[in-house]
Formats: C-alpha cells, sequence, structure tokens
C-alpha cells in the first residue's frame, strides 16, 4: 500500500493495533429468511484483509459508480483499504465499501484481520502526500485520534452482537457521520 500511495504508510504502525474477526453467518438466526449478513460499510483502520469460507455474499462497491455493487467470488481473499488510509495519504487512496447478503438456509465462515494505526495517532494527512481533496478542518488541526475512530466504529459492531444498546450513533449510518467529520 505504500507503494500504491507513493510514501511510508508504516510510520504511526508500531504498537500492533491489530484485530482479528471470526463472523458465522449461521442460518440459526432470528430472522431466518432475510438476506441481511452486514449492511454496506467502510472498515475503519489501515486496511483489513478478508479470508472468506468459499460461500458466496460479500460485495464490494465500484468507486467510480457508487450504488454499483460487484460480488466477489467466495474463494477469494481481498485486502480493503479503510479510512485512515483515506486520511493519511490525504484522499489519494480510497477506501472501499463493501458489506454482507446472506442466502437463507446457508452457512457462511469469514475470518477479518483489521490492522491500524496506534491508537494514540492523530488521524491527519501524512506529510509528503499531497491533498487529494479537502479535509474538514477538525481532521486537518489533528483534532481525531485513532482510538476516537474505533470507539464509534466499534459502537456498531456492539451493538449488532447486542452487548450495546443503539444510541444517537445508530441512527444515521456510521459512514454518514464519518463522512460529515472528515470532509465537511
Ligand atoms: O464477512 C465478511 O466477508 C466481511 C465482514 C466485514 O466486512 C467486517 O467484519 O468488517
Ligand atoms: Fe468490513
Amino acid at each position: 500500500m505504500s507503494e500504491l500511495a507513493g510514501a511510508n504508510l508504516n510510520q504511526g504502525h508500531t504498537t500492533g493495533n491489530i484485530n482479528y474477526r471470526l463472523c458465522d453467518y449461521s442460518p440459526d438466526t432470528a430472522a431466518p429468511d432475510s438476506d441481511n449478513g452486514c449492511g454496506a460499510h467502510t472498515d475503519y483502520g489501515t486496511f483489513s484483509i478478508i479470508f472468506q469460507d468459499g460461500t458466496p455474499g460479500l460485495g464490494i462497491e465500484d468507486a467510480k459508480q457508487p450504488g454499483r455493487w460487484i460480488q466477489v467470488p467466495g474463494d477469494a481473499t481481498i485486502i480493503l483499504a479503510g479510512w485512515c488510509t483515506v486520511i493519511l495519504t490525504g484522499g489519494c487512496i480510497q477506501a472501499t465499501r463493501h458489506g454482507v447478503r446472506r442466502t437463507p438456509g446457508v452457512r457462511r465462515l469469514s475470518a477479518v484481520l483489521f490492522v491500524a494505526p496506534d491508537l494514540d495517532i492523530e488521524l491527519k494527512p501524512l506529510e509528503g502526500f499531497c491533498l487529494n481533496r479537502a479535509f474538514s478542518d477538525k481532521i486537518m488541526t489533528g483534532g481525531v485520534d485513532v482510538k476516537w475512530f474505533k470507539d464509534v466504529m466499534g459502537k456498531k459492531w456492539r451493538h449488532r452482537e447486542g452487548n450495546e444498546e443503539p444510541d444517537k450513533y445508530e441512527a444515521a449510518a456510521q459512514d454518514e457521520i464519518i463522512e460529515k467529520l472528515v470532509w465537511d
């Protein structure tokens, strides 16, 4: 990714802020007929690697044609950039929106490795990157650190898993909140 970005993205990745998530899209669910596996979203970190068990369901949004979804073959392993990369590279690298549709009655397993910068890193474009798009003042003045970002994004998962009650963050789509913070 550093090569793609044309600058060293390793900086700020010293403490191993890495998480690993195993997803079991089990047919044994409260809504067995629903095809909603994991709603459209963008991961928060530097990049994520998605390993799949061969079962299709994962889709990515075409960055050039928002609203157009491309189905990923079930046996593909993919690497997706997240929000931290967008900000650190001054918008030179885009993040990939993705989501999972279940096939009712079919179990799907995936394993996702999330790599992110150290929690105390201020999220603003790294030196050496030209600004591809204007960022908000809050971002440009270093007002958001990785920990804040991770907490906001984590709320969605804890709610989905039933470990946290919805609050105002759940009322609007997660990406909308982040986009507002990053660009406006
Ligand atoms: O299950 C998948 O293939 C993707 C899961 C995902 O996007 C995530 O956990 O952030
Ligand atoms: Fe994801």
